[in-house]
């Protein structure tokens, strides 16, 4: 891994952001693919999505929406362990999840004047999940259990077509839908996928209708993201997510070969994944650094991991002090922090951008990926300095309703009149002194 080292240098925010190690974004490039690919589908329907799927991902049935048999075949056939581990994640995720419920509120401004906001479900939503370098049956959970939650009705999720399954998504992620409830499930990947969710496509001689959806969740590589950007004008999208990333904080009392693993874990998603460990320790830099040597020939992607750590998107970040390694986490503003310090839980509170945080030695962030109950499609790219996670409030639209009695709406009425004439539009008070009248 490269050093980066920052001591003596000004960590205001402009030098920061512009040192901090981070990966180009792709999306742009991609996005010059996938728009004709988008137009194609919007006028072509299926038949386009059939001739792409065709293209990237090989041959496909006919009809994309797999089967209701296949469903319960994948969980039937499902292992034990792997059965038993998403049942877990998904107990844990619905604890979490459902202390995130939001109950309607309403307050009486005045006597006779009250507002509510009530929070609805959207109502049809469509869920990705990324089939390409790896199977996601977690990402299935971490989309699928907030929706319930917030009480969305229609679920669709998509997944790119596996050519060892018949085209069809990895068993592992059907029989986590069925697990879940979800039976509509389509055999599509890429930008095909987020095409056919925000268009929809008619029903053909070999294959139903799918009908659009009001919202697009879920992680996916640049294409999925470049779709996603390009559709959010006609529909609602979570976030556009970059590869993931981890920030480890450490200090002296950090166990090396903990850290070293936990780096090590998020660069085997992706070439373009993001690793970084910023301390104020030397010695603990070069015990990193010297544990991670040992630890990556022996991992299973090692052309992966090795990409993603040897890249510029990733370092080793040598600071003067504590406080000035806590800015630059909040600088970086990672997708996952970890923190590796005697006052973990301190350090903690002091970072104030991050995705999700994972606070002391034994809350790796492999734990948040699948059974902490906490959700892991998490703001990338340094968007968590304004963006969340995934939660019930991602699926959920706030409305305020406004009832005020006639006296109340006297007693506030030339405050309104007034406000009017301030800015030239004079009718919107007439619309009230209307009412004044009688
Ligand atoms: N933030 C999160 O919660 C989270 C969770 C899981 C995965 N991820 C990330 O999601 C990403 C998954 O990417 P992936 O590639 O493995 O799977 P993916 O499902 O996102 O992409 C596969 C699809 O890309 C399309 N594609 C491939 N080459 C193309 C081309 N040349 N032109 C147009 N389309 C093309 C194909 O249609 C294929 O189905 C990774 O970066 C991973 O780190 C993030
Ligand atoms: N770390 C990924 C992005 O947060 C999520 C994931 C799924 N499976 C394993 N990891
Ligand atoms: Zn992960």
């Amino acid at each position: 891994m490269r050093r980066l080292d920052l001591s003596g240098s000004t960590l205001d925010r402009r030098t920061l952001r512009a040192v901090m190690p981070r990966a180009g974004s792709d999306v742009f490039a991609a996005t010059t693919a996938v728009k004709p690919m988008l137009e194609e589908i919007r006028h072509r329907g299926l038949a386009a999505i059939a001739e792409y799927t065709a293209r990237f991902d090989g041959p496909a049935p006919a009809e994309p929406r797999v089967p209701d048999a296949l469903l319960k075949e994948a969980l039937d056939a499902l292992d034990a362990d792997v059965r038993d581990a998403l049942r877990e994640s998904i107990r844990r995720a619905r604890i979490v999840h459902e202390a995130q419920r939001r109950d309607d509120v309403t307050v009486s401004v005045e006597p006779g004047a009250q507002v509510t906001e009530r929070w609805l479900p959207v109502e049809r939503v469509g869920l990705y999940v990324p089939g390409g370098l790896a199977v996601y049956p977690s990402s299935v959970i971490m989309n699928v259990v907030p929706a319930q939650v917030a009480g969305v009705e229609s679920l669709a999720i998509a997944s790119p077509p596996q050519r060892e399954f018949g085209g069809y998504p990895h068993p592992t992620i059907l029989a986590a839908a069925e697990l879940l409830g979800v039976r509509d499930v389509y055999a599509i990947g890429g930008a095909q996928a987020v095409a056919a969710f925000a268009y929809g496509y008619d029903a053909t001689a070999d294959a139903a209708a799918l009908d659009p959806v009001d919202l697009i969740t879920g992680p996916g590589n640049a294409y999925v993201a470049a779709a996603k950007n390009a559709v959010r004008d006609l529909v609602g999208i979570d976030a556009i997510a970059g590869p993931t990333e981890i920030a480890v904080i450490a200090d002296d009392s950090a166990d090396p070969d903990y850290v070293a693993a936990d780096l090590i874990s998020q660069a085997e998603h992706d070439p373009q994944a993001s690793s970084v460990l910023v301390t104020a320790s030397a010695g603990l830099a070069d015990a990193v650094e010297a544990a991670v040597e040992r630890r990556v020939p022996r991992t299973k992607h090692v052309d992966r991991v090795t990409a993603a750590l040897g890249g510029p998107q990733s370092a080793i970040v040598t600071v003067d002090t504590p406080d000035a390694a806590i800015a630059v986490i909040n600088a970086y503003a990672g997708e996952h922090v970890e923190v590796h310090t005697v006052d973990a839980t301190d350090v903690a509170a002091r970072i104030v951008n991050a995705g999700a945080v994972f606070i002391g030695s034994h809350s790796p962030v492999s734990l948040g990926d699948y059974c902490a109950g906490s959700n892991h499609v998490l703001p990338t790219s340094g968007t968590a300095t304004h963006e969340s996670g995934l939660s019930v409030q991602s699926f959920l639209k706030g409305t305020h309703l406004i009832e005020y009695s006639p006296e109340a709406l006297r007693t506030v009425a030339r405050h309104v009149v007034t406000l009017a004439e301030a800015e030239d539009l004079p009718a919107h008070g007439e619309a009230v002194t209307a009412r004044m009248e009688n």
